[in-house]
């Protein structure tokens, strides 16, 4: 094998490398669904498909026709071939596995469960949904599989140059745990290994570079205390009963007291105790705030220390538009901190040294880690780490295992690691839900009666025996679950549904969801409305001017959590009047740079108003579809000029597009969104010529004006799909659900896109009864960080 090296060494940048773009090739993550009746077949059928199993050349050819038929991906074939050349006497089920775990990346999944595919064959390759013809089809993997047994595939799992049970060189790893087998590259094998132990390290203290065991489980030996960055500052911090330390007091300087359980206070604590923490929680239940008050506390736990320099701290997001999102709301609450108060607490005058030392710049992390062009190697990695004390990750379901582990890899050993996200999202597109799975015992805690007594000392609260448990491991105690929204109360429709969508499907039946779903919409909540479609007009209102009318009192005299005024809810109509009566007049674009920075700031703004959100991206109730209805709807309202050839491929004024790939040369990121518009031709008078408007985070120059010839990786954003909405908010959101159930809709998917919306949510289904069978499908993630 030419390409394969690896010594199993965590931080190892040679690993096993062949096709290193099978994260890239992302097409849908694996839905719990229904599996597709399977065809009658002919006894042929059922002789060709089990000849598969035991001769390569059955099996290429059987390949071959998955790949004609979009079951399987060129890639995974072309895998199998180049791994039956290189050992032609490989037993065919191991190739087999091969095709089947390279495909599973695809599909956001980081291995091949055996046992799961046994039981459900069909859900290995990517099946046409239901409902969709399947004329002369080839055998399904359903048949392929019909006899074997898990002992038999077990058993051909093996060959010296392929495959091996841990550290290797061979392209696959077999992992057994248990009666569970998963067969994985091993690339994503290797990440695995990076996280486990890595994050391990920082739950021990110990420094990072062994292969673990696997299968691996986050124990440790009892009797290990928590490693902090700096575990006697926190002992020290801590005071005793007679005299309450700076970390006690610090906490009742950042939180008032509360009658209840306060978990921002209870984050904040566990997550200064480790140098590695989670926070979780669902939309507005205060994770950016918790954060700024953490990131305050450690400074000041530091700044106390004698002669202690500031922590370097860095905030990333893994796109741009979420950093942009966090750098906005992390700005306003570095201002109300109480600085004063907390230097006070350290013996030295601090005040203005502890202000400066609260960060308030997010960037992305690719630009954090110094992605280079061409090559998926960062700049920052274990032989070159990062320059920082701490680092906290916002909107972390996003990040899928390759970048979680390039992270890890770039960490300093001794830093701390702080993970902000809503477990219950959408996870990465592409493989692994890094965050999901490392949650998931956050819901009941697991805190050990250490941890629990601990916290009580830092915090003054204490914690209800719901959450303690003897049996709690280490991961458990370093996360912490907000569990009350600050943006969605009781009267809030959007809340209220996204609280009733995410309850689990082992915590109540599918009628008792149904039930509590059609109760939240059938109340009559000021932000919600529910919208059936039983004709076109309805959808073209909704986008137009948003239906206002649908909502109580149409929208009006509405305020938020803070008394502010709400405005009411808009269509794209919004932004294309302040796009036409806003526009400067007769002067030339570049000496009035201003007056056309403030038009597109402000064009900009409007957009922001209103977003509709699918589930797919082709077909008419797709991305591609829908973008193109929506603009002839705008054309026909005079909102929007051009013909259907330029509505559809070409450039027109107020066209809003979506940045789909990191273009560093331009200073935009995978996530950002630009409007077209028209401005002065400088070369000649009298003419325009269309440039894109992108919003910037300087206040010099607010606006980034990019010629439309020079974005390549751009798609028209009328529609957006509910996967590319991760990380942004919308006032008004509408979400569309198509009318006929598809693998893609699920709880996770319908829960990500109701809780883009700030202030308003139009529900529609294309078709009655969808909504109720998207909520009742969760997304099965396969990874070995389940095994945690
Ligand atoms: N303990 C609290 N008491 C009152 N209001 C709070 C509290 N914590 C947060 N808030 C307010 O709730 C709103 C949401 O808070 P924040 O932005 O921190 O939540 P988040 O979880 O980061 O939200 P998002 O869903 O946008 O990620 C903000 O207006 C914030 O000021």
């Amino acid at each position: 094998m030419s390409r394969k090296s690896t010594n199993g060494h965590p931080g190892d940048t040679q690993t096993f490398d062949l096709f290193d773009d099978t994260a890239a090739e992302t097409s849908e993550p694996k839905e719990k669904r229904e599996a597709s009746e399977p065809t009658p077949t002919t006894d042929a059928t059922q002789v060709s498909a089990h000849i598969a199993l035991s001769d390569t050349t059955e099996l290429l050819a059987l390949c071959e026709r998955w790949v004609a038929r979009g079951w399987l991906r060129d890639l995974d074939r072309a895998l199998v071939r180049f791994l039956a050349m290189e050992a032609p006497d490989a037993p065919p089920l191991l190739l087999l596995g091969a095709a089947l775990a390279s495909h599973q990346l695809g599909r956001g999944h980081v291995c091949l469960d055996l046992n799961a595919t046994l039981n459900a064959p069909d859900f290995a390759l990517s099946l046409p949904p239901e409902g969709d013809d399947l004329t002369d089809p080839p055998p399904l993997p359903s048949q392929v599989l019909a006899t074997l047994t898990l002992a038999d595939w077990q058993a051909a799992l093996h060959h010296p140059m392929l495959a091996s049970n841990g550290p290797g060189n061979t392209p696959l790893v077999v992992s057994h745990n248990g009666n569970t087998t998963k067969l994985y590259l091993r690339r994503y094998w290797q990440y695995e290994q990076t996280l486990h132990q890595e994050i391990a390290n920082r739950l021990t203290g110990e420094e990072g570079n062994g292969i673990c065991r696997s299968p691996i489980h986050w124990t440790i030996d009892s009797g290990t205390e928590p490693a902090g960055t700096c575990r006697s500052q926190i002992h020290r911090a801590m005071g005793d009963d007679s005299h309450p330390g700076i970390l006690p007091q610090a906490l009742n300087t950042l939180f008032q007291p509360t009658t209840t359980l306060d978990w921002q206070k209870t984050a904040c604590a566990l997550a200064a105790r480790n140098r590695f923490g989670i926070i979780t929680g669902g939309p507005g239940t205060g994770k950016t705030t918790t954060v700024v008050r953490l990131l305050a506390l450690l400074q000041t736990l530091q700044l106390a220390e004698p002669d202690a320099q500031p922590l370097r701290i860095r905030l990333a997001a893994p796109t741009g538009k979420a950093a942009a999102r966090l750098n906005e709301s992390i700005a306003g609450q570095v201002s109300l901190l109480p600085t004063e108060a907390l230097a006070d607490l350290c013996d030295e005058a601090v005040t203005e040294q502890l202000k400066a030392s609260i960060p308030t710049e997010v960037t992305t992390l690719h630009r954090l880690l110094g992605a280079r062009p061409d090559t998926r190697h960062f700049r920052h990695n274990a032989a070159n780490p990062l320059a920082l004390d701490v680092l906290v990750i916002d909107e972390a379901s996003m990040v899928d295992i390759e970048m979680m582990t390039a992270v890890l890899r770039a960490l300093p050993a001794q830093a701390q690691l702080v993970l902000l996200g809503d477990k219950d999202q959408l996870a990465s597109v592409e493989a692994g839900a890094v965050l999901g799975d490392l949650c998931r015992r956050a819901e009941a805690a697991h805190y050990t009666p250490e941890t629990a007594q601990w916290l009580e000392s830092a915090t003054g609260q204490p914690l209800p025996p719901d959450y303690i448990d003897a049996q709690g491991q280490p991961l458990d105690q370093a996360i912490t679950m907000l569990r009350v929204s600050h943006r969605f109360n009781e009267y809030s429709g959007i809340g209220q549904l996204a609280q009733a969508i995410n309850q689990p499907s082992h915590a109540q039946s599918d009628q008792e969801k149904h039930q509590a779903l059609n109760k939240v919409l059938r109340h009559g909540y000021p932000d919600l409305h529910h919208l059936t479609l039983t004709d076109d007009a309805a959808l073209d209102k909704l986008v137009i001017h948003g239906s206002h009318d649908k909502f109580i009192n149409g929208g009006e005299g509405r305020t938020d959590h803070n008394g502010a005024p709400i405005a009411p809810p808009t269509g794209y109509r919004h932004y294309l009047n302040v796009l036409n009566t806003q526009r400067p007049r007769g002067a030339s674009f570049e000496e009035n740079a201003d007056a056309y920075n403030d038009w597109a700031s402000n064009v900009l703004s409007a957009y922001s108003h209103f977003q509709l959100l699918c589930a797919l991206r082709k077909g008419p109730w797709g991305v591609e579809g829908l973008n193109l209805r929506i603009a002839k709807t705008l054309r026909h309202e005079k909102l929007l000029y051009g013909s259907d050839f330029t509505l559809e491929k070409g450039w027109y004024e107020g066209r809003p597009v979506l940045v789909t790939q990191n273009d560093y040369g331009l200073k935009l990121m995978n996530g950002d969104i630009g409007i077209t518009l028209a401005v002065p031709d400088p070369r000649t008078p009298g003419k325009t010529l269309l440039r894109v408007a992108f919003p910037t985070s300087d206040v010099e120059k607010p606006i980034r004006w990019v010629l439309p010839s020079r974005l390549h990786t751009v798609e028209t954003v009328f529609a957006m799909t509910v996967h590319k909405s991760q990380g942004s908010e919308f006032n008004h959101t509408a979400l569309l659900l198509p009318p006929t159930i598809n693998p893609i809709l699920t709880r996770e998917l319908v829960y990500t896109g109701i809780t883009r919306a700030r202030d308003w949510l139009t529900l529609v289904e294309a078709k009655r009864g969808v909504l109720n069978e998207a909520v009742t499908r969760e997304v099965m993630r396969v990874s070995g960080l389940e095994e945690i």
